[in-house]
Order: C-alpha cells, then structure tokens, then sequence
C-alpha cells in the first residue's frame, strides 16, 4: 500500500473537474483535506488509518463519513461567499449553515462531536477563498475569515456549553474562536512553513504533514487537551512535539522514535489534540487552494 496520502488523494482527484461550480470545488477540498488528515498516520493521541488513538467514541471510518456529510455545508458557505457582499449578513448566514452543518454531523454520527471545530475553520476559510475568486494566497484568505470571525453572529448561541468554551473561561486561554478571529497563525506562521520546508527537504509527504501538525502541536492552546488533563497535560503535547521536531521531525529516524515515545505519553495521559488536527485539515485546506491557484 503506498503512502496514506496517496490512499486518500486519489478519490478527489477525479472528483474536483473543472466542470463542478467552484462552490462545489471548494467543498470537494474541504472534505478531501479532512479525509487527508484523519487518514494521516501514525498521529499521536488522534484517530487515524491505524485506529482511534486516546478516543473511544471516534473511529476513522466515522471521521470520514463525517467529513462527508459536511459538503454541502461546505458547498452552500462557498455559494454564500460568492453571492454575499455584505459581511454582517454573510457572517450570520455561514453561522447558520455552519449551525444546520452541525446538526447533520451529528445525525450522522448518532450524535457523536467529530469534526465541530472542524466545520468552525474551515467553514470560515471556505467561505473566504470563495470571496477571493482566483486568489488563493493564504495570508489573505485567513485575514478575510479573520475579518468574518470577528463579527457577532446575533443568532448563535450566547453560550455553547461545550468543553472548549468551558476550558477557555477556566484556563484563560483563547481555543478555536481565537485561533479564527487571530487570522490562524497557528496555520499561516507555523504549519504551512514547515509543511513546505519539509517536502524542499525532500522529506516524504506523510512525514511533511505530521510535521506541521507537530509544528501546531508545539504552541497550540489546545482546548480538548486542556478538557481533558490540564495545563500539565498541554505542557506533555506541547513540549513533546516541540522535541520530535528538535529531533529531525517524522522524516528521520531521530523523529520517529520520538514521535512513538509522544504517541505512548499522550496514550497514557489519555489526552488527543483534536484542535492541532482541526488546523491541519485547515492547512491542508490552504495548500490544496494556494496550489489550485498557482496551477
Ligand atoms: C467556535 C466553536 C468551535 C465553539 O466551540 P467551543 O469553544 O464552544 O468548544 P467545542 O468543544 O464545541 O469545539 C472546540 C473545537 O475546536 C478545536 N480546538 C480546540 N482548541 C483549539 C484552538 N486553540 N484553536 C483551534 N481549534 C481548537 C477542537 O477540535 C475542539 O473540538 C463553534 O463550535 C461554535 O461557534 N459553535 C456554536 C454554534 C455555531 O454558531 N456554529 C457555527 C459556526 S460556523
Ligand atoms: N484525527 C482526529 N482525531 C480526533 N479528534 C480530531 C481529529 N481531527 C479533528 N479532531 C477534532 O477533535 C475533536 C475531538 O476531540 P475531543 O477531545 O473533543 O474528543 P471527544 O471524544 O469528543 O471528547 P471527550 O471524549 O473528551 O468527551 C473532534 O470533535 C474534532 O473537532
């Protein structure tokens, strides 16, 4: 079997024709970097080809039935990109679809939380990149989502009651509506450079991917680490990723020991950084656009 991402790569590839609305490609990009991402292997902690990593509930199968049933969520945020200038009304209409999006991933599941964080990103990015028609810089993709993530959406819930809103009042820390409303620097600043530095290295593309999500790892305020083990918990990944990449990264033999010492820490920890995976389907996402841009 050849690498996971030529695994996934090659079911969008036909599907992503020029003939499809570009509402509709774009939504083809999305759901394939989802795929691309869970597939990714061996990630530490995070559901992959391999298995669930530290969740019981997630498995990849599910993580990729559920990155499909979001394309038309994805598709109808595109078209309201395309055909909404007004950014108040268009920040209040990807809310709501993002919202119905939601919804349906759950019926999907069986109610089951795969990818909310996920549909929060890339929803926002989505939506930008169809406003930007033959741009694809990512700087300037993220700084518009940016712009719309900063907008009050008056009809979404004051409170969501979910674990990340929870650990962000009790730690102080910022999680996904942050990271959005920053303009992804996580994703801009650390993930798309390394994933780039890494394949001018020569390194092999999966191992180019699981270091931008190292690189993510390494400063990400991850609130479902924090959910679950604390600030003692985020310092393990944070640190630990921080090392792999001291050590060479997934591309060498250093990295890869590494990388299976932070898998079995953060399998005891019990802990997975479900938002450093959220950004790199977000970045994959980018890369995917910045290429189709400059094709
Ligand atoms: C902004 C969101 C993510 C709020 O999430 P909340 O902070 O309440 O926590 P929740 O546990 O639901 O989801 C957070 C998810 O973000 C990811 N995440 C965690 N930490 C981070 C981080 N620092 N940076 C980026 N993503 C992160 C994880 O995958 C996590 O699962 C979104 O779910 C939301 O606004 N929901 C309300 C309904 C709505 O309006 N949805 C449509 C928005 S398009
Ligand atoms: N490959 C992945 N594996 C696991 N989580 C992922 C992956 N990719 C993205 N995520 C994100 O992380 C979230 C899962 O992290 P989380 O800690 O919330 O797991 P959970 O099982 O829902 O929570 P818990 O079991 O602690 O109640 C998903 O909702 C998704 O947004």
């Amino acid at each position: 079997m050849g690498s996971t991402s030529e695994l996934t790569a090659r079911p969008f590839a036909a599907v992503a024709t020029p003939a499809r609305p570009h509402a509709t490609r774009l939504a083809d990009h999305a759901v394939a970097a989802l795929i691309d991402e869970v597939t990714l292997s061996p990630k530490p902690g995070l559901v992959d080809f391999r298995g669930r990593g530290a969740h019981r509930d997630l498995s990849w199968p599910l993580m990729c039935h559920s990155a499909r049933t979001l394309h038309p969520a994805f598709a109808a945020m595109a078209a309201a990109g395309e055909a909404e200038g007004e950014l108040q009304a268009l920040r209040e209409r990807i809310g709501a679809i993002g919202r119905d999006g939601e919804a349906a991933m759950l019926r999907a599941t069986g109610g089951i939380n795969t990818h909310r964080g996920a549909i929060w990103a890339l929803g926002l990015l989505v939506t930008a990149v169809a406003q930007m028609p033959g741009r694809g810089d990512a700087g300037l993709v993220a700084a518009r989502a940016a712009a719309l993530a900063r907008l009050p959406d008056r009809f979404a819930p004051a409170a969501t009651g979910h674990k990340g809103e929870r650990a962000c009042r009790a730690y102080g820390v910022g999680g996904a509506r942050a990271q959005a409303q920053a303009g992804f620097p996580h994703v801009t600043r650390a993930a798309l450079p390394t994933l780039r530095a890494s394949r001018e290295r020569g390194d092999p593309e999966d191992a180019a991917r699981l270091n931008a999500l190292l690189a993510v790892m390494a400063e990400l305020d991850d609130t479902c680490v924090l959910s679950r083990g604390g600030p003692t918990a985020l310092a393990a990944v944070q640190d630990g990723a921080a090392g792999v990449l001291a050590a060479g990264g997934a591309g060498r033999a250093a990295g890869r020991r590494a990388l299976r010492a932070l898998e079995k820490h953060l399998l005891a920890l019990d802990v997975s950084p479900g938002g450093a995976a959220d950004l790199l389907a977000a970045t994959l996402f980018l890369d995917r656009v910045e290429a189709q841009a400059t094709a």
